[in-house]
């Protein structure tokens, strides 16, 4: 990797993955990475291809929902037309955060 550059993204109702990415910036800032922190509807997703790792920190709300932060990006990934090529460029790691206490 040329760049040290990862982009946090994170989809939160109540703050708990907010928390969680921003954690990870500074550890990755503290490594020397360029690292930018944003919720995931806050960021122009059309750049998204040129990025070279994203790391994705998530929380569930409602009965398996998408957080408000994060519902516009949900319906453009279950978009039908999006070429199912349109991310293999970009590595991503995914953090799903949620409670096991509630149905599965
Ligand atoms: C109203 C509400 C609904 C939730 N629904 C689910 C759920 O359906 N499944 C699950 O695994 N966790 C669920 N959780 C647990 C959250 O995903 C978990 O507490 C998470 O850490 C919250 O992250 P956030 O503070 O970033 O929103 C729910 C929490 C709340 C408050």
């Amino acid at each position: 990797m040329a760049e040290r550059r990862i982009l946090v993204l994170y989809g939160s109702q109540t703050g708990t993955a907010e928390d969680m990415a921003e954690r990870l910036g500074k550890e990755a800032r503290r490594r020397h990475f360029t690292c930018r922190v944003d919720a995931i509807d806050s960021y122009n997703i059309a750049n998204l291809v040129h990025e070279q790792l994203v790391i994705f920190v998530c929380a569930t709300t409602g009965q398996g929902d998408p957080p408000d932060n994060m519902k516009n990006f949900w319906r453009f990934v279950f978009r039908r037309n999006l070429p199912h090529n349109s991310l293999c460029r970009m590595d991503f790691a995914v953090l799903g955060l949620g409670d096991s206490s509630y149905p599965k």
